[in-house]
């Protein structure tokens, strides 16, 4: 049976989360792993000496585990369904002996590019990026399970981003930028027909 993994990389407050939600609700047989779920408890994250806990680092994740989460996926895509809660088309129940039908895997977050054990699992990887003042702005608005302390974006969260972006780049993914200023309808459209097309070529 075909695996297929995709990933839905970017900027806080891109769209990640919302172009995973529609691809979920569109693409067959599909499960999600967002690396949200793996920060750790805010006494576990290190204060820096700027003073704010450090969100937008790699360690402040409990990355075994989410590559674990992956792997679990890998090995038996009709058993993560399952225990996931995802409801699998009956084309690909019937045919699971025949091995056909595909299983796809979205793997959505922030620093998911920047974790040598994660960079060469994806078959698709998008990024999505918007620009400074739009990413200020969306995030004054969103609240975390810790709320932002005033001054973390510009002091923590931005310079973080930029860094990270930087590394990622010099990984050499073959990445497909998204901009995140286009209207999520827009942004859905060139994703899945992206995703098509690489699905075409590999079946
Ligand atoms: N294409 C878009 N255009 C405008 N606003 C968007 C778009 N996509 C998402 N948003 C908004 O931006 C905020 C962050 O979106 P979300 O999908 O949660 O981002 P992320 O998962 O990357 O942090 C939400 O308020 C959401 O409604
Ligand atoms: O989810 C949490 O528990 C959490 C707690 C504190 C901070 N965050 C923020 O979550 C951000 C990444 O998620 P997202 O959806 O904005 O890409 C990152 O910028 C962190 O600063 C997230």
């Amino acid at each position: 049976k075909m695996k297929f993994i995709i990933g839905i990389g970017g900027v806080t407050n891109g769209g990640k989360t919302t172009l995973t939600n529609r691809l979920l609700q569109t693409l067959p047989n599909c499960c999600v792993v967002h690396q949200d779920d793996f920060f750790k408890k805010p006494n576990q994250i290190e204060v820096g000496e700027d003073g704010f806990r450090q969100w937008d680092v790699i360690t402040a994740l409990d990355m075994e585990a989410m590559v674990n989460t992956v792997k679990g996926w890998q090995e038996n895509p009709v058993k993560f369904a399952r225990s996931h809660g995802v409801s699998l088309s009956p084309e690909t129940m019937e045919s699971e002996s025949e091995q056909k039908g595909v299983h796809i895997l979205i793997v959505e977050g922030f620093l998911i590019y920047n974790y040598k054990p994660l960079i060469d699992i994806y078959d698709k990887c998008f990024y999505i990026s918007i620009p400074y003042e739009e990413c200020k702005r969306r995030r004054s608005t969103r609240t975390y399970t810790v709320p932002d302390p005033p001054g973390l974006f510009d002091g923590h969260v931005w310079p973080m981003y930029l860094k990270h972006r930087k590394e990622m780049e010099n990984n050499c993914n073959i990445l497909e930028y998204l901009d995140g200023m286009t209207s999520s309808e827009d942004i859905y459209n060139e994703v899945s027909e992206s995703i098509q097309n690489a699905l075409l070529n590999r079946l």
